[in-house]
């Protein structure tokens, strides 16, 4: 167990950034996530942490300990890569054991290797699989018996990358569970890479989002959820994406959508005179079907808009409506019982809190966040 540090830690690859300037303190036994796009440089920040690349600047401190100049072999981390290496001559059994058999982490009698191996392949659903070879196992299967081998052995930092990349959407979302268990129970330090937000709200105590090898905000879930720090943030969270409408301040009001959306200038929050409003799909209400407004928290001021379905997709239980609202289409997600069809006029509504302010800019181009559209 183990505090983990990133001060200032660059990693370039000839004149291609892998990361920059990172600052990151991960606490001891805290389950730490890096979400971002592929190539933002989360793979390399793990190998930074590991030794397993050259550093151009910074530090990386384990237990206080400053790992420059320590080989990775003595750096006492445990690190699962997206693909892995089995033993094809050996058994799932015999691989889980390797680990434990090396004596880099001490030795382990027959009875605490058992011990070890059956938390680990009970949690990660493989203990029907020991006596098999790895080519009698599936690709998840396969990654599955992977990061047992990572996780058996006791380490100071676990740097886990997309482990769940291979395996079907139904058995990430049980993983994902028994992942977080394992977390808990273990309480080793954990350093988890993906680029799927629902993995990276789900599992990560607190979690760092990345973009372009820079770190672009980190916080717990609900703060990344409730307060992104930019429009980058607010997209790469939520499916589907944020609705990002242009506004303008008139009148003491933030006009968007040629007029369809309006909503009073919140007090405290600088806008000047040009505004993004952002409405998550999944937080805006049909008005018109539910006069109490769903779920939306009691005595909340809202914002209404009106507008015409364009487009229903269905998907399952969900179904995906295209609205266009004055001037704009915006993107919402409503529940299939009585959902409106193409054509229909309906009436929406989305909790002022709900509405997230950033400041202007050019298409493409990613803008802070001001605040939310509640009054102070
Ligand atoms: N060995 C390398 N040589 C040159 N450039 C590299 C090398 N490894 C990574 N890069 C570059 O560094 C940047 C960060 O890569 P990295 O693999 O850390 O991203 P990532 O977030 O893990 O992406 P992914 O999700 O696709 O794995 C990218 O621009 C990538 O092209």
């Amino acid at each position: 167990m183990a505090t983990l540090e990133l001060e200032g830690v660059t990693t370039r690859y000839g004149k291609v950034v892998g990361v920059e300037d990172l600052e990151l303190t991960v606490g001891d036994g805290e389950f730490f996530v890096v979400l971002g796009p592929s190539g933002a440089g989360k793979t390399t920040t793990l190998k930074s942490v590991a030794g397993l690349v050259d550093m151009d600047a910074g530090r990386v401190s384990i237990g206080g300990r400053d790992m420059g100049g320590v080989e990775p072999y003595h750096r006492n981390v445990a690190m699962a890569f997206e693909s892995y290496a089995l033993y094809p001559q050996k058994t799932v059994f015999e691989n889980l054991a390797s680990p434990l058999r090396s004596g880099r982490t001490g030795t382990y009698d027959k009875a605490e290797q058992s011990k070890r191996i059956e938390l680990v392949t009970t949690t990660l659903g493989i203990n029907h699989l020991l006596k098999r070879f790895p080519r009698e196992l599936s690709n998840g299967q396969r990654q599955r018996v992977a990061l047992g081998r990572v996780l058996v052995r006791p380490a100071d930092v676990y740097l886990l990358d997309e482990p769940l990349s291979h395996l079907d959407a139904k058995l990430r979302a049980a993983m994902r569970a028994e992942l977080k268990q394992l977390g808990e129970d273990s309480s080793t330090t954990s350093l988890y890479v993906t680029h799927d937000y629902q993995e990276a709200l789900d599992l990560g105590e607190r979690i760092a989002v990345l973009r372009h090898g820079r770190l672009v905000q980190v916080g717990t879930p609900e703060q990344i959820w409730r307060e992104p720090a930019d429009t980058f943030v607010a997209k790469a969270l939520g499916q589907p994406e944020i609705n990002l409408l242009d506004g303008e301040v008139t009148g003491g009001r933030i006009v968007a959508a040629g007029g369809a959306v309006s909503l009073p200038v919140p007090s405290g929050v600088d806008v000047g005179d040009r505004v993004r409003v952002g409405l998550r799909p999944r937080d805006l209400d049909r008005a018109d079907a539910d006069p109490d407004g769903g779920a939306h928290r009691a005595g909340a001021e809202r914002l209404h808009l009106r507008g015409r379905v364009h487009l229903a997709e269905r998907l399952g239980r969900l179904v995906e409506l295209s609205i266009e609202v004055g001037d704009t289409e915006i993107i919402m997600v409503a529940g299939s019982d009585h959902a409106p069809g193409e054509g229909d006029v309906i009436d929406m509504a989305i909790d002022l809190a709900d509405v997230h302010l950033f400041a202007p800019g050019a298409p493409g181009e990613e803008t802070a966040r001001l605040g939310s559209g509640r009054p102070r």
